[in-house]
């Protein structure tokens, strides 16, 4: 396992956000999170990224808490914009590089051009989708052992998610492990392995997705809708 999730809680003054949650991620498996608004989602992936300290529970990963060590090995890209406006999207690499030790300046500079940003396109002129889409390539620039993509599709049109969830894909080995939060769940269905649903901060099920199909005769997206109702 890569990452143990031990009876994890989390407090927001008077709201619990996550409520003993308990699970296990395997090396290599593409993950979905799904549940509905505010069910806890981006919560647990700032607990997991060191972002935000549980309010009771344990994460551990490669068998160890998070630290420093953990951090530099996933790669968490969040939903909020984090880049200065007056960055270019060359400066945004340059950025990243000064920051991590495992971001690949090659790789990156490759998948701007597969997304069609320009490197000299400023913050401030991109659309909420080119946005998206930069964000996606600098975070898929990092050589991390665990990648947690906050809503990577959202304002990314229909012909380019495709083919962004193709180059989001094309980083998954047996070393790597990657989580996806969204609420697409019918795309979901065709790239995830496994998917863990979460109401209201509590963990309802971790399937396997093939399993859903096979065993249970069901989509994920039926499933999804039977679960939360
Ligand atoms: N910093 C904060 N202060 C107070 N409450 C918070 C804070 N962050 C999250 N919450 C609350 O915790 C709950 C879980 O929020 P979270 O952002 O984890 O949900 P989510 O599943 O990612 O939602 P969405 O799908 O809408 O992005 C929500 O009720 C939210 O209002």
């Amino acid at each position: 396992m890569i990452l143990k999730t031990q009876n994890i809680s989390k407090k927001f003054g008077g709201k619990q956000a996550l409520c003993d949650v308990s699970f296990d991620l395997e090396q290599g498996q593409v993950y979905a999170l799904l549940g509905e608004n505010g069910s806890g989602k981006t919560t647990w992936m700032k607990i997991v990224a060191g972002l935000t300290k549980p309010s009771g529970g344990e994460i551990l990963f490669e068998d160890g808490p998070i630290n420093w060590m953990s951090r530099s090995k996933i790669a968490y890209m969040s939903t909020e914009p984090y880049f200065y406006s007056w960055m270019t999207a060359e400066d945004v690499g340059n950025y990243y590089q000064d920051f991590f030790d495992d971001f690949r300046m090659d790789r990156y500079l490759q998948l701007l051009g597969k997304m069609e940003l320009e490197h000299t396109t400023k913050v401030r002129a991109l659309s909420s989708g080119m946005m998206a889409k930069l964000k996606i390539a600098v975070t898929m620039s990092r050589e991390a052992r665990l990648y947690l993509l906050d809503e990577p599709l959202n304002g990314i049109d229909l012909i380019a998610r495709d083919k962004i969830m193709g180059i989001i894909l094309e980083s998954v080995s047996p070393d790597v492990t990657l989580v996806l939060s969204s609420h697409l769940v019918e795309e979901m269905e065709a790239v995830v392995s496994k998917a863990i649903f979460i109401q209201n901060g509590h963990l309802l099920e971790l399937a396997d997705v093939e399993d859903l199909r096979s065993r249970k005769g069901t989509s994920l997206a039926d499933y999804y809708r039977r679960l939360m109702a």
